[in-house]
């Protein structure tokens, strides 16, 4: 198997790699570096923890010490935590050139980001929204000189979730050149790969892991069926487990929306679990302390949303659970993707309620791959359920007398103020749009109701005809006899 010497990249750089433990280049390494040192536009598509980003920031950094100036690469990424991983790589791995970097992230002071980007760092790494206002209010510095943009998790920087980057997208889009290389990875490239194939038109080179199963083969992936109600008790039961049965653990819990993920992480505070939580509705201060105390294993427990689903390598976690069955198959893909990274072993547990189990199906189908049940002692969950229920009530309580409703309004507010909105009239326009969703809605359901009657009553028609048939043949048919 080729070294990362035989790909071609420079001395330096692969007793760089030595040092830091990579000994031979994974398959999506060995599959892109070559094509981006050849000057192509790279799309990379391979499996959580296969290594996408060493991919890109090896060939970068090589061709970076050949002509070196700033700035030199862009690299956009979804989450703030995201971007500091990926800029600590670029550090590490780009130490001897002695690398300039500068992360644009929401959340931390702008004056001080916009005096760090007119020193022409040769690396910014940024998450789309405040490297866009920093476009529209400063012209202390520029992008159009850029030799890489890269995407990481570039089919969720597309997509339009509860995040939408699409406009700031367009403004970073227009003021980098269109001569450039660009670079895109993710884990689930494929979703979005049409749009994607728009960005990198520069022989492009597409390098896809083949494999029948889209997560890890390291992963052991299994759903617990639980009533909606009980589903906390099984939570705390899982958690005793695993800490009984093992010395050195960790566990990221996936919650669907903030207020639950506090919720859950005062309730799990209660019962004396280290646990620390990380959220969007948490001041960007907080959330990075939260996971600093969480990967230095201070706090075996980190409860998050989705902020946390994407990229971040964390080797020592063990377990994933998801308290929610996610939506999309995507979302599980990375979600069960934080553990069981570069080739160590990792158990996913989801929750399962009634309602989900067509979730569940699809997921399935996704993946490829069928979840194995995970059993339990339902007596023992038995046993917690009603000291479990009376402090998530409690912990509920306490959280709505912090006003933690109202601070999640007012947090909205100021976010459209940043994006330079009005939030009364932005109110007022998703009340409108609402509205017309509304009479969509109902216009569609007239119609299907309509479509349905009529269908009904051409199959009441045709019972009245086939009750019909059979009566006729009781009576006999008027023979056609001679007359
Ligand atoms: N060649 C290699 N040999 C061994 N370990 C490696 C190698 N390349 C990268 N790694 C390690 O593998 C881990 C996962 O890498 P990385 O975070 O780049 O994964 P990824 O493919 O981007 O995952 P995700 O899709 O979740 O973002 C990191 O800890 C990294 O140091």
């Amino acid at each position: 198997m080729a070294g990362f010497a035989e790909l071609g990249l420079s001395s330096w750089l692969v007793e760089q790699c030595r040092q830091l433990g990579l000994k031979q280049p994974t398959p999506v390494q060995l599959g892109c570096i070559p094509a981006i040192l050849e000057g192509r536009d790279c799309l990379g598509c391979a499996k959580t923890g296969s290594g996408k980003t060493a991919a890109f920031v090896l060939p970068i950094l090589q061709k970076l010490s050949e002509d070196p100036y700033g700035i030199f690469c862009l690299v956009l990424t979804p989450t703030r935590e995201l971007a500091y991983q990926i800029a600590e790589q670029f550090r590490v791995l780009g130490k001897p050139l002695g690398l300039k970097d500068c992360i644009i992230v929401g959340g931390m002071d702008m004056v001080t980001q916009a005096l760090e980007l007119s020193r022409k760092p040769h690396v910014v790494i940024a998450t789309p929204g405040r490297l866009a206002d920093h476009l529209r209010s400063s012209n202390t510095f520029s992008i159009k000189k850029i030799h890489f943009l890269v995407m990481d998790e570039a089919d969720r920087l597309l997509e339009q979730g509860c995040t939408d980057f699409t406009v700031d997208l367009e403004a970073i889009l227009a003021a980098v050149p269109a001569r450039r290389q660009t670079l895109l990875f993710s884990a689930t490239l494929t979703d979005t790969l049409r749009e994607l194939q728009g960005l990198a038109t520069n022989q492009p080179f597409f390098w896809e892991a083949q494999a029948p199963v889209r997560t890890v083969e390291q992963l052991d992936q299994r759903y617990l069926l639980v009533p909606e109600k009980v589903k906390d008790a099984y939570l705390v039961h899982l958690i005793q487990n695993f800490q009984d049965e093992h010395e050195d653990w960790s566990i990221i819990i996936f919650t669907n929306t903030c207020k639950t993920c506090q919720v859950l992480c005062m309730m799990l505070r209660k019962f004396n679990f280290p646990t620390v939580a990380l959220h969007s509705m948490m001041k960007q201060k907080e959330r990075f302390a939260a996971l600093a105390k969480f990967k230095s294993s201070i706090y075996r427990i980190l409860i998050a949303t989705d902020v946390a689903s994407r990229g971040l390598d964390i080797p020592t976690v063990q377990v994933v659970i998801n308290h929610n069955t996610p939506g999309l198959p995507k979302i599980y893909i990375h979600r069960v993707g934080r553990t069981a990274r570069a080739g160590r072993q990792g158990q996913a547990i989801t929750l399962v309620t009634q309602y989900d189990i067509h979730l569940v199906h699809a997921i399935e189908e996704q993946i490829n791959k069928k979840l194995e049940e995970f059993v339990v002692e339902e007596a023992e969950v038995l046993q917690i359920l009603t000291q479990v229920n009376v402090v998530r009530r409690e912990c509920e309580i306490k959280l709505e007398a912090a006003n933690f409703d109202e601070k999640k309004e007012i947090n909205k507010r100021k976010q459209l103020i940043l994006e330079g909105k009005d939030p009364d009239l932005e109110a007022k326009r998703k009340a409108e749009l609402a509205k017309i969703k509304q009479k969509n809605r109902r216009f569609k359901e007239q119609v299907e109701h309509a479509l349905q009657q009529q269908k009904a009553g051409g199959a009441a028609r045709k019972r009245r005809l086939t009750r019909a048939q059979p009566a006729a043949r009781l009576t006999p048919a008027p023979t056609q006899g001679p007359a």
